[in-house]
C-alpha cells in the first residue's frame, strides 16, 4: 500500500450552538486504504466526514483532500471525491438507468455507468424504479452513484445499516473491490464486524475526539482486557485472590462457571493459582476478545484518550 496521505485532517473543530461536537480531531488517510471512523451515536463522525466532503465549514483546523481545501476548492473536490450520504434518498420514480445517467452528466470525466452497473450487479435492474429496489439494491446504487465520477476517494456513511446479513456481506465484498481498484475509502460505521472486516485502520471517536487510532488488531491488543478465560473449577476459588490476579479487568461467576477478562499475564497467573490450590479446571477456554469489547473499553467512561500508534506523523 502506498504511504501517500490523500486525506489530511488536522485539529478539526466544529461547534453547534456553542457545543463542541468535533473537538480537535486529527488523522491522515493513506491512498488506497479503507479508513474507518467508528464511534457511538453523536460522537461527531458524520460532522467530521461532512467537513472532509466540504458540506460543512469547520470552525477551526485544516482539512485537505489530495492537497485541496474541500470548502474552497469545490471543483477539485467534486472531481476527486465521491460520497454516499447517510440516509440518502432519490426520487421514488427515477429508474436505476436514469439515476446513473443523470449523475454521470454531473461529472467532467465520468466512469462508464454501464460498466459500473455491471460491476455492482445492477445491470439486471436498470429499468427498475428506485422505490421498488430492495435495501441492498439501493445501497449498491448509492455506491455506484458515489463512484460514477471516477473519484480517487469515496466516503461511505453507515453504508450497511438496515441490511440483512447476506446483503451486508455482498456490500462488504463490493467495498473491498472498490479498494482493490485503487480508490481510497473513508467509511463511517457503527458496526464492529464491518470495521474489523474492512478497515485497514480505524479512528475511534468519542465525544468529538479521537479515543484511539490503530489497525483493528492493534485496537484489540491495546484494549485493557483482550483475553477472556472461562473454566469450571473443581472447587470454588477465593474471589479476592481472583481479583488480585495481574491485569485482571473483570471476574464473573455463574452456576459454577468462572469467566475472567484480562491479558496473557492473567492466564499465566491463573494457572499458577489453580496449581497452588490443587484445583483442576474443567472446560478451560482462552479466547481473544473482538473489536466489540475493545470498542466498549475505548469508548467507556474511564477510557483514556490514546494517540495514534500507526504513524508518527499524526497529532
Ligand atoms: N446541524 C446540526 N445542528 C445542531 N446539532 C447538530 C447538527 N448536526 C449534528 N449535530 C449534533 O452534533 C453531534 C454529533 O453529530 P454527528 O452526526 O456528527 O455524530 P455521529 O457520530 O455521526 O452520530 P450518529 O452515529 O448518530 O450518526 C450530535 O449531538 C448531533 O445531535
Amino acid at each position: 500500500m502506498p504511504n501517500t496521505a490523500i486525506i489530511e485532517v488536522h485539529d478539526l473543530r466544529k461547534s453547534y450552538r456553542g457545543r463542541a461536537v468535533v473537538d480537535g480531531v486529527s488523522f491522515t488517510v493513506r491512498e488506497g486504504e479503507i479508513f474507518g471512523l467508528l464511534g457511538p451515536n453523536g460522537a461527531g463522525k458524520t460532522t467530521t466526514v461532512e467537513c472532509v466532503e466540504g458540506l460543512r465549514r469547520p470552525d477551526g483546523g485544516r482539512v485537505r483532500v489530495a492537497g485541496f481545501d474541500p470548502h474552497t476548492d469545490r471543483e477539485a473536490i467534486t472531481r476527486l471525491l465521491g460520497a454516499q450520504l447517510q440516509e440518502s434518498e432519490l426520487q421514488p420514480k427515477i429508474t436505476v438507468r436514469e439515476a446513473l445517467e443523470l449523475h454521470s452528466l454531473c461529472h467532467r470525466r465520468p466512469a462508464d455507468w454501464r460498466t459500473l452497473a455491471e460491476r455492482l450487479g445492477l445491470d439486471g435492474h436498470l429499468d427498475q424504479r428506485f422505490a421498488k429496489l430492495s435495501g441492498g439494491q439501493k445501497q449498491r446504487l448509492f455506491i455506484a452513484l458515489a463512484l460514477v465520477g471516477n473519484p480517487r476517494v469515496v466516503v461511505l456513511d453507515e453504508l450497511t445499516t438496515g441490511l440483512d446479513p447476506r446483503a451486508r456481506q455482498d456490500t462488504w465484498r463490493l467495498i473491498e473491490d472498490v479498494r482493490d481498484s485503487g480508490v481510497t475509502v473513508l467509511l463511517v460505521t457503527h458496526l464492529m464486524a464491518e470495521a474489523q472486516r474492512l478497515c485497514d485502520r480505524i479512528a475511534v471517536l468519542r465525544d468529538g475526539r479521537i479515543a484511539a487510532l490503530d489497525t483493528p488488531s492493534g485496537l484489540v491488543a491495546r484494549s485493557s482486557a483482550n483475553t477472556e478465560i472461562s473454566l469450571t473449577p473443581s472447587r470454588p476459588l477465593d474471589p479476592r485472590e481472583l481479583a488480585a490476579l495481574p491485569a485482571v479487568a473483570a471476574v464473573r461467576q455463574r452456576e459454577g462457571r468462572l469467566v475472567i477478562n484480562g491479558t496473557d499475564e492473567t492466564v499465566d497467573a491463573l494457572v499458577g493459582l489453580l496449581a497452588r490450590n490443587g484445583v483442576t479446571a474443567d472446560r478451560l477456554r482462552v479466547t481473544d476478545v473482538g473489536l466489540d469489547d475493545a470498542f466498549l473499553d475505548l469508548t467507556g467512561d474511564d477510557a483514556p484518550a490514546v494517540p495514534d500508534r500507526t504513524t508518527a506523523t499524526e497529532a
